[in-house]
């Protein structure tokens, strides 16, 4: 089986830094109204707001059309079973729960965000989650341990009219339910027939055991084990009603017992529950889901070392067939609270995991086989279940859960049209996620790049570099002293010599007079004498990196960190031709758009020829990035008005483009707000742009820089580069002090821009909801991977 290693690509500092930096914690609010004038100040607060608070005394529900409560998840812990780690305590839950609380927002755009409670007492929990409990449209309970958490939930949502659903308990059912029908198919096994034992005899995986009895999996052939050895009928330790229900009679009494001639175990425990010799003695074709979290109850390597004809499946998305509660809830909750639902029922969950199941075996595009690791996913024992990346889930799941909703009575509204609903879900995914995705996915599937990190000794680049090397991005070039990229690495916590980077010390390599002869040849008439030109070599990484690509040893370079980028980009240039012309493209992601931003770094004032050649390098790399390019010469004045020297300036691109016949849309001088809203468009009928702008050029490197970002500091746009376009080779040059982060989406740029392209969909350019007149949208049809929304389907008929 490929890619079943232990391969962490993070330091314990790299998590404490992502969690830290560059504010604490993983996510935060925004308004969605404006909040600019006095006007929008009285209609959002006093005197306006007291209309609404009217209509919700008048009648409770209106909450779900004047507030956000309608699309508003809370996730609330106490901290008792925080992963497989144990009762640490409701602060020390946060993380996890801002965690679930970002996936929720990152994968089904749910609002969410938790609440830890101080107490360890269900009543008293119950009381305080109770009271609060309106404020929400669901309430996802999370790591409270068993017994409590059953007592809990039910009363909950006994007490609530909103979906109050223990995460552990049926996000795991769900998800573990879905792959063991998938593993039952492809093994050749009927549910009724499996002879299952579970470890872990607490909420979730006495949750999961009960959803697959109710899809056929047989009482008498089931056997839990918890701390105490096997649950038989009749046992007096350490017993509950929850418990006694899955107690069975049965002579085995250790974990070892229960396991010789088993089909499947699910482990829903703790690290090491299980051992090789246990696994040893299992049926055939054993299915093994090892799902405790952050380490399992054995490891896949550990499996495969005693059964090579096993499926496996694990937490983690390290290991192939992740089975993860996180490809369920934010599904499960996106499709309740679309209809409203008062509950999330049986009928629901069944759904949500036969989608699931369903979706797995459809064929998988090759977006998503490549973002797995650059592997083909194709159902089979390596892909039980789908990826948590999988952008099918967020369109593909939740209709199932909302039918099984109306259906089932518990929905306080109706979808009528599946097909327009699917379509407003595809809508609501994340495009910055999903551009960053296809780059780095593009990547991977292509041959292998060499990435020469020049600044190697530096410990940001030295890490960016293990992570760019895990990710299988390609291979990094570390360019430095190997005694002190070894240190750093060391100190870094980096297990350096597993992963066999390549260091290249400019000093004492071999190509070091090549490179200097190769320079010289290029530097001898600009006034530069050989032995300046050995010192450059020598003692310059930029020199030498760059050097590297001129002469085909590595594909693209990543520097900058620790040099100014005008010094760098002088360095780079020496050794390097510019292409085309040479421009900085700044890729500005913010609210469901994707924007092209130039030039962000090169040409200070341009001229109008200069726009011109910006504009049409831009639409060039724009195209290559899979996106029809649309070009809008932004400017202070619009169409002459008022007239001024910039303006002037533009309107001569324009008409420089008009004569070379470029074949890309384009238009200007324009303010930002006319490239970027067809409505006001619509007031210009000689206007070129048939949909809005995605390619910004601005009138001079400082408005470009400026804008692009200003926005990202007020705004919350993701900003990506400036990437540098127009090199004869591949380099990029990230800010000075960039993060480990910023230097992996650079080195992941240089080796997309050598030679790699992607197809984008059209729906991927995503235009946003838009109040004024509808613009042109194309989305895929739907119809070849669309679920049939029915009732379950028997196993057997999988
Ligand atoms: N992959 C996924 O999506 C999910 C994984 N999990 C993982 O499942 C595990 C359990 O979580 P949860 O159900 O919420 O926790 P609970 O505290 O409710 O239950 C834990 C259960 O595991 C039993 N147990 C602990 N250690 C062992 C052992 N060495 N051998 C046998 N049984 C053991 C306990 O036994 P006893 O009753 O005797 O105390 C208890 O029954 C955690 O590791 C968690 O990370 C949970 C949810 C989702
Ligand atoms: C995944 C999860 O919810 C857990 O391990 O607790
Ligand atoms: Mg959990």
């Amino acid at each position: 089986m490929p890619d079943q290693t232990d391969k962490q690509t993070f330091s314990d500092e790299d998590a404490l830094d992502f969690h830290r930096l560059p504010a604490p914690g993983k996510i935060s609010m925004a308004p969605i109204k404006p909040m600019a004038t006095q006007r929008d100040l009285s209609l959002a607060y006093s005197p306006g707001v007291a209309v609404p608070v009217r209509a919700i005394a008048a009648d409770a529900d209106r909450a779900y059309d004047y507030t956000s409560k309608g699309n508003l998840v809370a996730v609330i812990s106490n901290g008792t079973a925080i992963l497989g780690l144990g009762n640490l305590g409701h602060m020390a839950s946060k993380p996890v729960m801002e965690g679930k609380a970002v996936l929720f927002k990152r994968f089904a755009d749910v609002d969410s965000f938790d609440v830890e409670v101080k107490t360890t007492n269900p009543e008293e929990f119950i009381t305080v989650v109770k009271n609060i409990g309106d404020t929400w449209g669901g309430i996802n309970l999370e790591d409270i341990k068993s017994p409590e958490c059953f007592i809990i939930e039910s009363e909950l949502q006994d007490l609530l009219d909103i979906p109050v659903f223990h995460d552990d308990q049926h996000g795991t059912a769900i998800i573990s339910t879905a792959g063991l029908i998938n593993a039952c198919h492809i093994t050749g096994r009927r549910m009724e027939d499996v002879k299952l034992v579970l470890v872990g005899a607490g909420a979730a995986g006495l949750s999961s055991i009960s959803l697959m009895k109710s899809l056929g999996v047989k009482h008498e052939n089931t056997t839990v084990v918890d701390l105490d050895g096997v649950v038989y009928r009749g046992r007096q330790v350490s017993m509950d009603q929850w418990k006694s229900v899955h107690a069975t009679d049965t002579p085995h009494r250790t974990l070892a017992e229960a396991m010789v001639g088993a089909d499947v175990v699910l482990g829903l425990s703790a690290k090491g529950a299980i051992t090789p010799s246990m696994i040893a003695s299992m049926a055939p074709n054993p299915i093994i889901f090892a799902m405790a979290n952050p380490d399992p109850e054995i490891t896949p390597e550990e499996v495969k070392a005693v059964r090579s004809d096993a499926i496996v499946a694990t937490g983690r998305s390290d290991y192939v067939n992740q089975v993860n509660n996180v490809l369920g809830f934010p599904y499960i909750f996106r499709g309740a609270l679309d209809v409203r639902a008062r509950r999330v029922n049986h009928e629901m969950k069944i759904a949500c995991a036969q989608a699931l199941a369903q979706l797995a075996r459809e064929d998988v595009p090759d977006e998503v086989a490549v973002a797995y690791r650059g592997r083909k996913l194709k159902f089979g024992p390596d892909y039980i279940i789908p990826t948590p990346f999988d952008p099918r889930l967020i369109w593909y799941i939740p209709p199932f859960v909302a039918q099984a909703a109306m259906d089932s009575g518990v929905a306080r509204v109706r979808i009528d049209d599946m097909d327009a609903y699917r379509a407003r879900l595809r809508e609501r995914v994340d495009p910055s996620a999903a551009l960053m995705q296809k780059i780095s996915s593009a990547v991977r599937a292509a041959p292998n790049k060499r990435v020469v990190f020049a600044e190697g000794e530096e410990s940001t680049v030295i890490r960016a570099a293990w992570a760019f090397k895990q990710a299988e991005l390609g291979t990094p070039i570390l360019l430095g002293r190997e005694d002190l990229i070894r240190r750093n690495a060391a100190e870094a916590g980096l297990d350096f010599d597993s992963l066999g980077i390549e260091i290249v010390n400019a000093r004492v390599s071999d190509k070091n007079a090549e490179y200097t002869d190769f320079l010289y040849a290029k530097l001898q008439r600009r006034g530069y004498l050989k032995r300046d030109v050995q010192r450059m070599i020598n003692q310059d990484r930029n020199y030498f990196a760059a050097s590297m690509l001129a002469r085909g040893d590595a594909d693209a370079v990543v520097t900058g960190t620790t040099r100014n980028f005008n010094m760098v980009l002088k360095e780079v240039r020496r050794v390097l031709d510019v292409k085309e012309s040479l421009i900085g493209l700044s890729i500005v992601l913010a609210k469901g758009r994707t924007l092209f931003v130039a030039d962000t770094s090169i040409h200070e004032l341009p001229s109008a020829e200069e726009l011109a050649e910006i504009a049409i390098q831009a639409a060039a790399t724009v195209r290559k990035l899979g996106r029809t390019p649309r070009v809008a010469f932004l400017s202070y004045s619009t169409f002459g008005n008022p007239p001024g020297e910039r303006g002037e300036k533009v309107r001569e691109a324009i008409r420089i483009l008009d004569q070379r016949g470029v074949d890309f849309e384009y238009e200007g001088e324009m303010p930002p707000e006319l490239a970027l809203d067809p409505g006001l468009r619509a007031n210009y009928p000689f206007m070129r742009l048939s949909r809005d702008a995605n390619i910004l050029v601005m009138p001079a490197l400082h408005s470009a820089a400026i804008s692009s970002q200003l926005v990202q500091a007020l705004g919350g746009a993701t900003v990506i580069g400036p990437l540098l376009v127009g090199l004869e080779k591949s380099v990029q040059i990230v800010s000075l002090g960039a993060s480990v982060s910023e230097i992996i989406t650079a080195a992941t740029f240089a080796a997309y821009e050598e030679g790699i392209s992607v197809e984008f969909e059209p729906e991927d350019e995503v235009t946003p909801p838009h109040p004024t007149p509808a613009v042109e949208r194309s989305m895929e049809p739907l119809v070849e991977t669309r679920p049939v929304l029915t009732t379950a389907v028997p196993p057997t008929e999988l």
